[in-house]
């Protein structure tokens, strides 16, 4: 089968190819019920039970192809869209999707899909002389984050100047380097790094620590401007925000005796309401949707009111 010709009508769909996002994008897309089998060294893959191609894509490259409207969706880190947008600032030529015109990158956000939580940061060897990002400035930074790093280190050249306009020559060299960055300090490459940061591990065993954050990142869903197909895009959207809801609550039932079921319903009020159901003997049996990170207290506050029988319960999807 012509794999190009048989994206004809379907919606494209860009995920990452591998790396830190992709097992938890395909978990929610199995969620969401989108069936696909992936053929081995294949970036295309379609989906067997709705009009969807799927895209393998490395992440940073997400950004571009929505930005263009090559692809209608995207899961990538919110990192990655803001460095398409200041690549995009920086060359508005490379913003060829008409439907947008020069100058904007083209990408919506549409979620953030609670993983890849993470933060570009400004990184110094632990034990030298620079102690704030204005020590960096005139000095070598490695970054694969190219343009984010520019328009940082443009920004506070432009502060140090006494808020002057800056005069379009960064006096900061910014060198791209496209992994393992961290080596960059101490092979002499860089006297300081602007790159991701999730636990402190990988910086804090190359002897370095963070001075300040450039930005904040977690994985999000994009979609272009002018989709092909916008009423599947609202599907799909539905159906990840479904997911993604079911995965932030569980459910927990429990017996009450009806005296006490105000109590108890104040602790576990649900979502919209709690869902009550009479038993014979003067008790109640509730369910109700809890947040996941909040359930302990709740067991403990539903102990004190005298609920029995308490169950706390996956939930797999919601809408
Ligand atoms: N340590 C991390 N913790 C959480 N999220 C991360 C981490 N590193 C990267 N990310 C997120 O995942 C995205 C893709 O990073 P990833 O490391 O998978 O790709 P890559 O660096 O291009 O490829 P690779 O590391 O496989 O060479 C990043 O843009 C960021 O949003
Ligand atoms: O704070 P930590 O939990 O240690 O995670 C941060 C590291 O994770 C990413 O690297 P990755 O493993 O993707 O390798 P890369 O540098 O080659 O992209 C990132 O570039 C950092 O190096
Ligand atoms: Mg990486």
């Amino acid at each position: 089968m012509d794999l190009v010709n048989s994206l004809e009508g379907r919606l494209l769909f860009a995920l990452c190819q591998e790396g830190r996002l992709n097992q938890a994008a395909l978990n929610l897309l199995e969620g969401a019920d989108i069936q696909f089998r992936r053929q081995n060294r294949l970036d295309i893959a379609l989906v067997k039970n709705l009009p969807i191609a799927l895209i393998f894509l490395p992440a940073a490259d997400i950004p571009t192809f929505v930005g263009q409207g090559r692809v209608d969706l995207g899961i990538t880190g919110w990192d990655q869209v803001k460095e398409h947008d200041a690549a995009v600032r920086a060359n508005p030529a490379t913003a060829s999707n008409p439907a947008t015109g020069p100058g904007l990158s083209g990408c919506d956000m549409v979620m953030e899909l609670g993983f890849g939580a993470c933060r570009l940061q400004v990184q110094v060897p632990a034990n030298g002389s620079y102690n704030c990002s204005l020590d960096l400035v005139g000095r070598t930074i490695g970054t694969s984050f190219v343009n984010l790093a520019t328009d940082y280190f443009a920004k506070l050249e432009s502060q140090s100047t006494g808020g002057a306009p800056h005069n379009g020559t960064l006096h900061t060299k910014i060198v791209e380097l496209s992994g393992s960055v961290e080596a960059a300090c101490a092979l002499g490459v860089a006297d300081g790094i602007v790159d991701l940061v999730e636990s402190g591990e990988t910086m804090r065993a190359a002897g370095l620590m963070a001075i300040d954050t450039v930005v904040e990142s977690t994985a999000v869903l994009i979609r272009s401007h002018a989709p092909s197909n916008p009423d599947m895009i609202d599907l799909i959207t539905s159906r990840i925000r479904g997911v993604i809801t079911a995965q932030k609550y569980v459910l927990c039932q429990y017996n009450i005796e009806r005296s006490r079921l105000s109590e108890a319903t104040k602790i576990t009020p649900g979502k919209r309401a709690a869902t009550v159901t009479s038993l014979d003997d003067g008790w109640a049996a509730v369910s109700s949707m809890v947040k996941k990170n909040k359930i302990a207290l709740v067991m403990d506050d539903l102990s004190r009111v005298g609920a029995h029988d308490i169950l706390v319960l996956d939930i797999h999807n919601t809408r």
